[in-house]
């Protein structure tokens, strides 16, 4: 008997009422994706009970669609209920039963074989790229916090089904360093764990486009095209890359559109969200918002904690817990730089025979901190940085113009110049148009202000930082 079996023909009256009222406010693509696949199980005077595919699936609509779920609910019962989700047991009863089949793993099938006998050279390249994932990079390694629970679980879910949730593509977004390309090739690992015959590729949209070029040059690219389309699931890193290349985008677009259409699961990381992607085509970006984006924001300081001791216990080594603490307090918005001073901190500690103390620690930190505040980046580098972010023109940003975007820009870049190069407010002041310093001063604190207060903005400040890293080398 199926569940829905269990429930009276009134209740699925109701429940047909209730689909029916949620698609008034709901957009169809949303409502296919995330009410479709629900379930009625029971409901009483107090409780309606809702079987999902998987936790993810419920915690989204219970996050997303709470009110509208409610508001439904009472029109079409007359009264408010409460909801409760249960996962669905068919779904559950496949993931363990794959989990425990003992055994050699599935053979390939006759087409995948004569597939594989029948390759090219080139498309080797396919396995080349699975043993590129970093074998570090996996689930169990991740830690998981606040900042990153959505987008975990949303990978998890991807790597359990590949292809068959209703989160396909996965994009994953965040600032540099934040576990981006971790999150992505644990998808990779996991996936293939579970089926070793799965064809993975990982790939970041750099070598994507070099490798396009390649095969240009080299008449190859038919054969180029064929590697990915033989993907069951393409991850594709730093999709960033692509803006402003349309001819790799163009050859993006089609693998993607031969992928999904096939069923086959694409992940994609970038360091914004689509939205943000200047210079990416719209038919990408759209393609890009129909499945799941997720974000990754910096971790709290508990999360630092837990990403510090992880380490910790992965390469066995013992560190006080004060030390620890010393570091997830002084580095704050980069989890690649929290790995960087414990680095740091083992090798002084190992190559001058002492032990891991505070103020070892803090002689590092203060290393870092110190580097990063008199690292030699030139206002041009910032300036260029930021005109190419917010599309300004020289010219504009030394006028007097009052231009929204002008104005943010010209602020910008007085606060990465003193962020970043430490220059004076005064000389900062001269080289943007002969400006006050109390006006550089006022754009600091505005910018500084705004950074805290509001995330996305924080995220464009973070992608700028990136580009001026990636342009001073
Ligand atoms: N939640 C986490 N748990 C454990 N390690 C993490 C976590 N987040 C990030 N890391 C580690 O931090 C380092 C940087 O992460 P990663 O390279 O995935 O960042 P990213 O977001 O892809 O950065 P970028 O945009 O600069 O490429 C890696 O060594 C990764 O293992």
């Amino acid at each position: 008997m199926s569940i829905v079996d269990k429930m009276d023909s009134e209740m699925l009256k109701k429940w047909d009422a209730l689909l029916e009222d949620l698609q008034k406010y709901i957009p169809t693509h949303s409502y296919t994706s995330w009410f479709l696949p629900l379930q009625p199980v029971s409901a009483n005077e107090q409780v309606l009970r809702i079987s999902a595919p998987n936790r993810f699936h419920s915690e989204y609509v219970e996050m997303h669609y709470r009110d509208v779920l409610k508001k439904c609910i009472k029109t079409v019962f007359g009264k408010d209920l409460l909801v409760q989700f249960t996962i669905a047991e068919n779904l559950q009863q496949d993931i363990s039963s794959e989990k425990s089949t003992p055994g050699p793993s599935p053979r390939p099938t006759v087409t995948e074989r004569s597939d594989r006998e029948n390759l090219p050279p080139q498309e080797y390249y396919v396995e080349d790229r699975y043993s590129q994932l970093n074998g570090r990079y996996t689930f169990e390694t991740f830690v998981e916090g606040p900042h990153n629970q959505f987008a975990k679980v949303a990978s998890r879910a991807v790597a359990e089904a590949p292809g068959n949730t209703a989160f396909n593509p996965l994009l994953i977004y965040g600032g540099t360093g934040l576990g981006k390309t971790h999150l992505l090739q644990a998808i990779g690992h996991y996936a293939r764990t579970r089926n070793p015959n799965r064809r993975v590729i990982y790939v970041s949209s750099e070598k994507f486009m070099v490798d396009f070029i390649t095969a240009i040059r080299n008449n190859r690219l038919n054969e180029f095209g064929n590697i990915y389309r033989k993907a069951d699931l393409l991850l594709v890193d730093d999709i960033q890359f692509l803006e402003s290349r349309e001819g790799t985008q163009e050859q993006f677009f089609h693998t993607f559109n031969d992928l999904y259409q096939r069923g086959k699961q694409i992940v994609i990381t970038s360091d914004r969200t689509p939205k943000e992607l200047k210079g990416v085509e719209e038919r990408l970006i759209s393609r890009f918002l129909s499945g799941l984006t997720v974000d990754i924001q910096p971790p709290d300081f508990e999360s630092r904690i837990a990403i510090l001791q992880k380490k910790a216990d992965m390469d066995q080594v013992a560190i006080p817990p004060e030390v620890i603490e010393f570091v997830a307090q002084n580095i704050t918005t980069n989890v690649r730089e929290l790995e960087g001073a414990m680095t740091r901190i083992f090798a002084y500690s190992s190559l001058a025979h002492t032990d891991v103390t505070i103020n070892l620690a803090k002689k590092v930190i203060k290393d870092i901190l110190g580097v990063r505040k008199t690292r030699h980046i030139s206002i041009d580098i910032i300036q260029s940085a930021v005109s190419d972010y917010y599309k300004v023109t020289e010219n504009e940003l030394m006028g007097k113009g009052r231009k929204r975007e002008v104005a943010l820009a010209r602020q910008v870049i007085m606060f990465l110049s003193r962020e970043i190069s430490g220059m004076s407010l005064k000389t900062i002041g001269l080289r943007l148009g002969r400006r006050d310093h109390t006006t550089v001063m006022h754009a600091c604190n505005v910018i500084g202000k705004k950074i805290r207060e509001n995330k996305e903005f924080a995220r464009e400040i973070d992608a700028i930082r990136h580009q001026i890293d990636l342009t001073a080398g």
